[in-house]
């Protein structure tokens, strides 16, 4: 990293979060406020700032590392600028579905923007049974806006080529090329897996036909510049209630291929699906089938509504967009469960399984299912095919 970037950078800490948080025109005059470091993400300090009244806001600053690794892993502090004006971006097509940004510094690498504390982060609420009823349908709605407004369909080719340069991330895109699309596919030190899993591991390893088709996944990721993305749109990086949704954290936003953020939400509801008994999985396989037909739907709606292209209304060609976003969703669904499975960074809905061979088993049939979805995903022509499919891999 340059030295320039970190000249006038220093982590805050609690106490000097409240100080930053009483020089904002947020709290009022002389309030008591006391400070709380929150993360629990991958990268990095988030201070939860309240006065006595429970009035809170959330400072999140950027380390110039990897939180979870250490200094030995040097990242960008430019990323925090990026989160802050993806979350703005965003904002203007779903302002109801993502935290307002109050202030911004670029030097220290803060943001500082709407407390949700009053939700529970997706991932956590669903382990625990909740259940989101808003959850595939504003999803849906959030990545048709975004992507359909960001994309060659929503902007004059002038914008969308000055936005795609302002959204250039390309150390936050060096992590997803190897953490998602790289390493999971070959015996790379990076990986992480439990000893019963070192047959499934190899055996993806040893598959030529899976790693071809993760190199044309990673090469659509390199290189198919269609919206801004989120970039990294887990369960983990949304918010919900019953009447809620919020979705936060897009520091890997650049511009990418769309199926990319349909195809990272969507396996993290496979994850619910895989994990789940047969009583609580009904409302995730709803979930699954609503997030497409709600994305498809708006994006239909928008691209009716909004689009300025000659092709517009050429025969098939809506059509032919969205089988492509389809088969990109799964493919790219797919790298994402193998990667979270024997990859660096997991997710606690496999972790958490308690029991060994429950859990060993419920990694597997991710392995199972994340294989399935790279290799098939040409034949499946709809999400129907695709709720088939995991229930057979059962
Ligand atoms: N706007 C917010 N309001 C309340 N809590 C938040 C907010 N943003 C982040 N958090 C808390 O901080 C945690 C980490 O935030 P996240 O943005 O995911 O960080 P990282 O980029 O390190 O993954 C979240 O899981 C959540 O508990
Ligand atoms: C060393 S970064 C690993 C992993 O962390 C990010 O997740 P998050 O910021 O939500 O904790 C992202 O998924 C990266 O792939």
């Amino acid at each position: 990293m340059a030295v320039t970037e970190t000249a006038n950078y220093t982590p805050l800490t609690e106490q000097t979060a409240v100080e930053l948080a009483a020089q904002l025109d947020f709290f009022p005059k002389g309030a008591a406020l006391s400070s709380r470091e929150i993360g629990d993400g991958n990268l990095n300090y988030v201070f939860h700032i309240t006065d006595e009244t429970g009035k809170g806001l959330i400072i999140k600053q950027a380390l110039p590392y990897a939180k979870v690794v250490g200094e030995s892993w040097p990242l960008t502090l430019k990323r925090a600028k990026i989160e802050a004006n993806a979350l703005k971006k965003h904002g203007e097509y779903v302002p109801h579905l993502v935290p307002e940004v109050y202030a911004t510094d670029e030097a220290l690498a803060y943001t500082v923007m709407e407390d949700l504390s009053h939700l529970t982060v997706a991932r956590a609420g669903l382990i625990a049974g909740e259940t989101y009823p808003k959850l595939s349908d504003d999803i849906g709605e959030y990545l048709a806006q975004t992507l359909f407004h960001t994309s060659d369909f929503g902007l004059h080719p002038f914008d969308k080529k000055r936005l795609a340069a302002e959204f250039s991330n390309p150390e936050l895109c060096k992590i997803t090329e190897d953490l998602i699309f790289t390493d999971p596919f070959f015996n790379n030190e990076t990986n992480d897996f439990e000893e019963a899993l070192t047959a499934d591991a190899e055996a993806i390893w040893n598959n030529k036909a899976l790693q071809l088709e993760a190199a044309k996944l990673k090469q659509s990721f390199l290189t198919e510049a269609e919206a801004l993305l989120h970039g990294d749109l887990h369960t983990g990086s949304i918010f919900a209630s019953k009447d809620e949704t919020k979705v936060i954290d897009p520091e890997f936003a650049f511009y990418g291929p769309i199926g990319f953020d349909v195809g990272l939400f969507l396996a993290n509801l496979v994850f619910q699906s895989i994990t789940r008994g047969e009583e609580g999985r009904d409302v995730i396989t709803d979930h699954i089938r609503n997030t497409w037909d709600v994305f498809s739907s708006r994006f239909s709606e928008l691209w009716e509504q909004e689009n300025q292209s000659a092709f517009k209304d050429t025969t098939g060609y809506r059509e032919t967009v969205l089988e492509k976003i389809f088969r990109d969703s799964v493919g790219f669904a797919g790298a994402e469960l193998i990667r979270r499975t024997i990859g660096l960074a997991h997710v606690s809905d496999l972790d958490g399984i308690e029991d060994d061979e429950e859990r060993i088993a419920r990694k597997r049939q991710a392995l199972r299912t994340g294989e399935a979805f790279i290799l098939k995903r040409a034949e499946l022509t709809s999400i129907d095919d695709v709720l088939s499919l995991i229930g057979a891999l059962r």
